[in-house]
């Protein structure tokens, strides 16, 4: 595209030269500048990349977008704007053709369940034999095909590549977590959702919002973003839990027309006559049109929630409620949230990837619903991250279980030692042992489990690494359980 081309997509701009240049693509990482490239300079929370406009000269960019004067750079168009955060989203959309305008988008946002809960969506999609693709935690997944990522919600240049890609793969519809901290950030600026979801709001991410509020505000822009298109064949929809009274805000802040999900309160979809076992969850699916009965492979009263989330994005998205309840009865599910290891163990191993105070509770309430021996559990606290969910975990921990370990999940650059002893000041419960070697930690419990007991590893979920000071070592909470296991027998 020409660089003027692009440029015409911005209201204030100034530029040191005049160029009539190609753009063949946008980057705002220096190392990844090629001849051809827009470089952006973004100021970060580590670095300031305006620092690293040179190498991306040096590297052959053709241009560069700044938001800061940089004198030094002569031989090269260097365009100014106030906020080039905010001007990266409109090139990287106009620069990819617009492409969420032309997919069915789903976001879905919230503290817990975002990752479950857009599995859930992408299954129906796909089991009903549409192209689907898929944008969260556990990476970038289009027709089916797995591409890694940094974040649960990349920053925007990288999101409108992958829409872009989705799009010349013939993708219809694209379901994405919507995190806080991109909300907040702008990652998500320029995105046209056709449906956004809100899961639930519970204590997470303080250490970057401050407080519930500020955290709540924002989350909610993803419900004001949400288009207003009264008329339009095709109406934006927002699907809200009814039991959390975040949503009474959301509501207030969108324009679009609102579907509420819930168990506990008067919701247009709705779940009655609950029973949940250890190897399944039942009820009653009650709609505006129908009642159905769903037999759920999922466990826990949050699934279910996660599973009306989900039936409502899709059946408000077109697709029939048999194929919505089939998708749901056979998903087994989401890797590393609720998954057991079976090494032939007489007693039961759920690794899960609670790592809030709410999520920790739900997990253990729904063990302690079909436990029939004791529960062991193992929880840790993430370094760099809220520090004060700490001792509230740490009293979930040991208040709903008969063992509590308490072990290091990702220290990052704080003393592993320090975290735990944030944890222990949380609890005098004495059921609480504590050994900061994750492997060992999971050593001991296997080791102190007989036949009928549960042991609940929180935490890690899906990941397969534990983050020390900055290494990143190769750790599975699911691998090292087999282990000790084996070693045990
Ligand atoms: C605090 C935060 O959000 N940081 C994000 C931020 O990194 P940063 O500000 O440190 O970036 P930086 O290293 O200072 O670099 C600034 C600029 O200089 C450039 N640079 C840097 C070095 C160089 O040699 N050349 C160069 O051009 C960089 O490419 C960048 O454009 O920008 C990066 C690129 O987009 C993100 O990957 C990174 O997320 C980090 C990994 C992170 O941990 N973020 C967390 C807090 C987060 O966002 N989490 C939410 C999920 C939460 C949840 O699941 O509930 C998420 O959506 O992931
Ligand atoms: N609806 C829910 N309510 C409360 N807890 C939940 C819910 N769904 C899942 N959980 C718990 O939270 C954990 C994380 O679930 P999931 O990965 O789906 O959430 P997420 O919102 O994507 O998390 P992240 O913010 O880290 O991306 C699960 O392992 C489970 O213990
Ligand atoms: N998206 C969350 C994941 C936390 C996972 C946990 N294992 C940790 O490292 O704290 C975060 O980055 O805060
Ligand atoms: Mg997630």
């Amino acid at each position: 595209m020409r660089l003027k081309e692009l440029l015409n997509h911005l209201l204030h701009y100034t530029m040191n030269q005049e160029a009539d240049i190609d753009i063949t693509s946008i980057e705002m990482d220096s190392r990844a500048a090629t001849p051809g490239s827009l470089f952006i300079c973004i100021e970060g929370f580590t670095v300031d990349g305006h620092h690293y406009a040179a190498q991306a000269v040096e590297n052959g960019a053709s241009a560069i977008l700044a938001q800061k004067p940089l004198p030094h750079i002569v031989n090269v168009p260097v365009i100014q704007v106030r906020d080039t955060k905010r001007a990266m989203a409109v090139l990287a959309n106009a620069f990819y053709g617009y492409p969420t305008e032309k997919l069915h988008l789903i976001g879905v946002t919230g503290t817990n369940g975002k990752t479950t809960t857009s599995h859930l969506i992408q299954q129906v999609f796909a089991d009903a034999e549409k192209k689907v693709g898929m944008i969260g935690t556990i990476g970038v997944m289009i027709n089916g095909v797995h591409h890694k990522v940094n974040n649960t919600t990349p920053e925007s240049l990288f999101l409108q590549k992958a829409f872009h890609e989705m799009t010349e793969e013939g993708v219809e519809a694209a379901v994405m977590e919507v995190s806080s901290h991109a909300l907040d950030m702008g990652r998500v600026r320029g995105c046209d959702y056709d449906v956004a979801v809100f899961t639930n709001l519970t204590q997470d991410h303080l250490d970057y919002h401050g407080d519930m509020m500020t955290y709540m505000r924002a989350k909610g822009l993803l419900f004001s973003q949400l288009g207003n298109t009264y008329g339009s064949a095709k109406p934006k929809v927002a699907v809200l839990n009814g039991d959390d009274s975040a949503s009474e805000h959301f509501a207030k802040m969108t324009a679009a027309q609102i579907i509420t999900y819930g168990i506990d309160t008067d919701c247009d979809v709705t779940a009655k006559n609950i029973k949940i076992t250890g190897r399944g969850t039942t009820f009653t699916l009650v709609t505006p049109f129908e009642e159905r009965e769903v037999s759920l492979k999922l466990v826990g009263k949050f699934s279910v929630y996660n599973v009306l989330a989900a039936i409502s994005a899709s059946l408000v998205s077109g697709i029939g409620i048999d194929s919505v309840i089939e998708t749901m009865e056979s998903v087994k599910g989401v890797d590393g949230r609720f998954e057991t290891v079976d090494a032939g163990q007489e007693f039961t191993v759920i690794v899960d990837y609670a790592h809030t105070p709410d999520s920790l509770e739900n997990a253990l309430l729904t063990v302690k619903e079909f436990a029939e021996g004791n529960i062991i559990c193992i929880a840790g606290c993430g370094g760099d991250r809220d520090r004060t969910k700490r001792p509230l975990m740490a009293q979930i921990a040991s208040e709903h279980s008969d063992v509590a370990i308490f072990t290091s999940d990702n220290p990052r650059t704080e003393d592993p030692q320090a975290i735990l002893d944030e944890m222990k000041a949380g609890t005098a419960n004495d059921n609480v042992v504590v050994i900061p070697d994750r492997r060992e930690a999971i050593e001991y419990a296997v080791s102190q489990a007989t036949p009928l007991d549960i042991i609940l590893i929180a935490g890690k979920g899906h990941e397969t690494y534990q983050i020390i000071g900055k290494d990143v070592f190769d750790f599975d909470d699911r691998v090292e359980a087999a282990k000790a296991i084996g070693a045990k027998k």
